[in-house]
């Protein structure tokens, strides 16, 4: 038998029943699978898809954990039976979100919809009948730097205290109401401030999480074979898009916005730790990022563009990117966050949590399963019109 799981604090860990709304997603996938594979837990996995979590499903009752994980298919815009559902389980965790920056400024009511409105039920029924909740919020909360509101030649953008991010001292930041694609941050900051509000006047036990570009692989889709071909998705898809296509990358506006990249792998290291330390957890919010591995979006152009030739054998194309305006790419409203360091001291402190992965090899494993799952779709495709 399998020694018993341990807390931080060296006390056993009760197997314990959780509720995962939008448990069908990039993040959701890789949570499900590690609560599968490593914990007792049951997961009761809420979501309009599943496809992501198929192979944790099906064939029904094959595998090891086929009796701890149940599917839900539901909207949670309207559905009866979400609140039964977080009384059934003893945590909540709320990952559902419309989160893709192409829809902020083109469908700002859904975001807003989606990030706020819906997510109202989730808190009123946890705090209504006691029970923990873990929701994810986003990086996006702290909006631009402080440092980006300097003259571009002075020595405080050097400054640390200029741009690096900090769950309890740092502003949040964003453009003017026209700049639609803020409306994904305020939403986001007006449930964060929400979920604290129910905790100091109702005694709601929560965790907020702030997503830094969490990547890896089933992040998104690819335009076309598993999603519209007209979408636009976050970066690694429309990167990974560009480079099965051998078509150049698209650097929107010189691609010089700066961001920091962790693996999805050491993420899901850091929200296991939430779920099964909640005495260290509760009532805090957490940046979940890894600082080291910063890089501009062109240099990130250049690295996927590196790393994809290796694990595909393909030569890079001789021009591999191109720039576009955000107007052109996004629409109107667009705006961008400068530059996302995250301050560590919290998710150090309360939990010990560091990512190990660097850039290179996150972007080698992920890229190889971009290459192993798509590429002959991507073949067949172009080959199609051309056919017909
Ligand atoms: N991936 C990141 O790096 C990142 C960064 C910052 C914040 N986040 C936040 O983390 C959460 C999950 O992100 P993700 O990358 O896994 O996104 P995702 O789009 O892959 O997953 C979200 C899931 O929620 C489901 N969903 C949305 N609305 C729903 C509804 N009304 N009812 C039921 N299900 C619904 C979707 O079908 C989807 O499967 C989001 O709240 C997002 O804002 C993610
Ligand atoms: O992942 C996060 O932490 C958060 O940030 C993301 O926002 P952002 O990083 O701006 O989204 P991406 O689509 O991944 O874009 C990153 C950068 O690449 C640029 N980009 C994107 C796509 C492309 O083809 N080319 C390109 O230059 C964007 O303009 C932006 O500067 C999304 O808002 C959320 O998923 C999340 O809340």
């Amino acid at each position: 038998m399998a020694a018993a799981r341990v807390d931080l604090d060296g006390k056993p860990i009760k197997a314990m029943t959780i509720c995962m709304i939008g448990a069908g997603g990039f993040i959701g996938s890789h949570l499900c699978e590690k609560l599968m594979a490593e914990t007792p837990h049951k997961v009761l996995a809420l979501d309009v898809y599943n496809d992501k979590i198929k192979h944790l499903l099906e064939p029904a009752g094959s595998h090891p954990w086929s009796d701890r994980i149940q599917f839900h298919r539901l909207n949670i815009k309207q559905d009866s039976r979400l609140e039964g559902l977080i009384k059934m389980a003893d945590l909540t965790i709320n990952l559902a979100a419309i989160c893709t920056p192409a829809d902020y400024n083109t469908r700002p009511l859904d975001t807003i919809y989606s990030n706020f409105i819906d997510a109202l039920p989730v808190v009123k029924y946890c705090s209504e009948n006691s029970k923990r909740l873990i929701h994810f919020s986003t990086c996006e909360v702290y909006g631009k730097t402080i440092g980006s509101f300097l003259p571009k030649d002075s020595p405080l953008r050097q400054d640390p205290a200029y741009y690096v991010l900090k769950e309890d001292t740092s502003p949040c930041i964003f453009g003017s109401i026209e700049k639609q694609r803020w409306s994904y941050a305020c939403a986001k900051q007006l449930i964060e401030r929400l979920i604290y509000a129910e905790g100091a006047e109702n005694g709601l036990e929560f965790t907020i999480v702030r997503p830094f570009n969490w990547i890896g692989p089933r992040m998104d889709f690819i335009p076309g074979i598993d999603g519209p071909s007209e979408g636009v998705p976050r970066v690694l898809a429309c990167f990974s898009n560009n480079l099965l296509r051998r078509e150049p990358l698209k650097l929107v506006d010189g691609g010089e916005s700066q961001r920091t990249f962790v693996y999805i792998k050491d993420a899901i290291e850091a929200v296991m730790l939430m779920i099964e330390n909640p005495a260290r957890a509760n009532g805090h919010i957490f940046n979940v990022g890894n600082p080291n591995n910063e890089v501009t979006v062109r240099q990130l152009g250049e690295m996927m563009t590196e790393v994809y030739s290796k694990v595909s054998g393909e030569p890079p194309l001789e021009v591999p990117t191109v720039d576009v305006s955000s107007k052109e790419f996004y629409g109107v409203g667009y705006d961008d966050s400068d530059k996302r360091i995250p301050d560590m001291t919290i998710i150090n402190k309360q939990l010990g949590w560091d990512p190990k992965t660097s850039l290179w090899d996150l972007l080698e494993s992920t890229l190889t399963y971009q290459h192993r799952t798509y590429a002959e779709a991507v073949k067949q495709a172009i080959a199609k019109p051309a056919a017909n």
